[in-house]
């Protein structure tokens, strides 16, 4: 029989959510212990929003420079090297993945458990190393991993997914990628504009969670300049010597087969139920395994477990990672008085060139919608980033902004304004009170905020003016 190791909270997983519910639980008084069996670093900065990132970053680059003709910069002979956009893709992040290892080693002594983790029975785990933890709360944050069907395993080594693919040591000819959600969309628009010949596959009609169609369709029509674009097509995959033939077909007759270098399986993620053994924990989960957990303090039903991060399958995103572990260790540590916490307004980004957003509610019944075209809207004009669609979407009959769907230039920072102002409860006449500053791409705003004023008994403020100056 191994040693036993006793805590308050024990925390699984040191991912961005773990490191937060061990940080929150520490904070409050409660005595922790962090289990993770490699300690490498976060999701976040070696696989996942920093490397991908940081390709994006090199793509743009390249795509500025090729799209430079109509400023009248003539750039000749562009020239890509591959393996030295994967090397400096590969330095920074093992810079962003060596930081937060050296957040482990600030730990207080004695809290970070290098093992496996197992439930034996509530509040008891088994380590791989042989040693047991005995806690009183236990918090999951054992994350998430691409999803790959045997078809595409059988691919072998033509086959990445986001954990692999910034291993390769050049860039492919022709690269085929399944799957157009986030991962899929961000990757093969960065790889396009690195000169690759790309393909983007999806079963589904619809990419990157957009909800509104309009905003999808101008979606579709940026992504099919950059790529070849396969939507509502069945995939099959098939492995050749020097690479992978994809056969598709798809109910608008579209079918056919390509050979491709590489294929890039963008096909989800998956929580990390590894051999947790659930069972054991004494908590109820749905059909995907996931435990069955109120978002506001993250407990699972009146247990004394918890979760946070991507295991909790609700948004999986960084800042939701993080706030999810503060919900959950906070509360780990406040047991069996949990507190609900206000939970962010739904709020996810796709960093394409334009940005794809979704924010807080779908156009909905009863919901006034405002609209403004990039198109041809001033300040993008005059940057040559002219193409997109923001809907935005507020309650009647005041105007409150409830969400929005947009493929914007520019459209972290609109996405984060109107995630803010949604939020706040902000209404349309509100930020019509605010500054708008001459030109700027923010100013665009204007055109679906006074279309919902113009829709509700709150119309735009007396006070100011309704025109538009050139180029707004
Ligand atoms: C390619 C890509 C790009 C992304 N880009 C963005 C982006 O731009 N913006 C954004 O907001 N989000 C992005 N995300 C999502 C974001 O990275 C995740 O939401 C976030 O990293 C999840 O953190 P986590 O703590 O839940 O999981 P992780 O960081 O994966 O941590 C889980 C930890 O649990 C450990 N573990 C697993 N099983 C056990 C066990 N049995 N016992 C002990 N430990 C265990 C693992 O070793 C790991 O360290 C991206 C993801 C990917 C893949
Ligand atoms: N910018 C960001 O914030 C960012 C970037 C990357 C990833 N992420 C996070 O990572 C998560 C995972 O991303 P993802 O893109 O892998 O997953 P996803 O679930 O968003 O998209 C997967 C896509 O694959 C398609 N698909 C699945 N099986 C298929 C098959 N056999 N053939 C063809 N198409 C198939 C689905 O229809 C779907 O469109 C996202 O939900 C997001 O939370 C966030």
């Amino acid at each position: 029989m191994g040693e036993t190791l006793r805590c308050e909270v024990a925390v699984i997983g040191a991912g961005t959510a773990g490191l937060a519910a061990e940080r929150a639980a520490r904070a409050n008084g409660a005595s922790t212990l962090l289990i993770d069996p490699a300690f490498s670093g976060t999701t976040c900065a070696t696989v996942g929003c920093m490397p991908s990132k940081l390709l994006i970053a090199a793509a743009r680059r390249a795509h500025a420079v090729r799209t430079a003709g109509p400023f009248g910069i003539e750039v000749g002979g562009i020239a890509i090297d591959g393996p030295a956009v994967l090397q400096r893709v590969r330095d920074e992040r093992d810079r962003f993945a060596r930081l937060t290892r050296q957040s482990f080693e600030d730990l207080p002594p004695g809290i970070a458990i290098k093992a496996c983790a197992r439930f034996t029975a509530p509040g008891r785990l088994a380590l791989d190393d042989g040693r047991e933890v005995e806690a009183d709360r236990v918090v999951i944050a054992t994350g998430s991993s691409p999803v790959l069907p045997p078809a595409f395993a059988a691919l072998g080594e033509s086959v990445r997914t986001s954990d692999t693919i910034f291993e390769m040591d050049d860039l492919p000819r022709r690269l085929a990628v399944v799957g157009s959600g986030a991962i899929g969309l961000e990757l093969a628009q960065a790889f396009a504009h690195l000169g690759v010949e790309t393909t983007l596959f999806d079963r589904a009609e619809h990419m990157g969670g957009l909800r509104c169609a309009r905003v999808h369709e101008r979606l579709h029509a940026i992504i099919a300049k950059d790529l070849d674009l396969r939507l509502g097509v069945e995939v099959t995959p098939h492995a050749e010597d020097d690479g992978a033939r994809i056969e598709w077909s798809g109910g608008q007759g579209d079918v056919g087969e390509a050979h491709f270098d590489l294929v890039l399986a963008a096909l989800g993620r998956s929580p990390q139920l590894g051999d947790l053994d659930l069972d054991a924990a004494g908590i109820a989960y749905d059909e995907k395994g996931i435990p069955l957990h109120d978002r506001r303090t993250m407990r699972c039903g009146d247990s004394a477990v918890f979760l946070a991060g991507d295991f909790a399958a609700d948004l999986p995103l960084l800042h939701e990672a993080s706030h999810d572990g503060a919900i959950a260790g906070r509360n780990a540590a406040a047991f069996p008085a949990p507190v609900a916490a206000e939970r962010h307004v739904p709020f996810s980004m796709i960093f394409t060139e334009p940005t794809v957003a979704t924010i807080g509610a779908a156009q909905g019944e009863g919901a006034v919608t405002g609209t403004t075209d990039f198109d041809d809207q001033g300040r993008a004009r005059v940057e040559g980033r002219n193409a997109g669609l923001l809907t935005l979407h507020a309650a009647a009959p005041d105007g409150r902004l409830i969400g929005a769907d947009m493929v914007a230039p520019a459209g972290e920072h609109l996405a984060h304004m109107l995630a803010w102002a949604i939020q706040q409860g902000r209404t349309a006449s509100e930020l019509l009170s605010m500054p708008f500053y001459h030109p700027t791409i923010e100013e665009g705003l204007k055109n679906a905020l006074r279309t919902i004023c113009q829709a509700t008994p709150i119309d735009l403020p007396q006070d100011q003016d309704a025109g538009t100056p050139p180029g707004a």
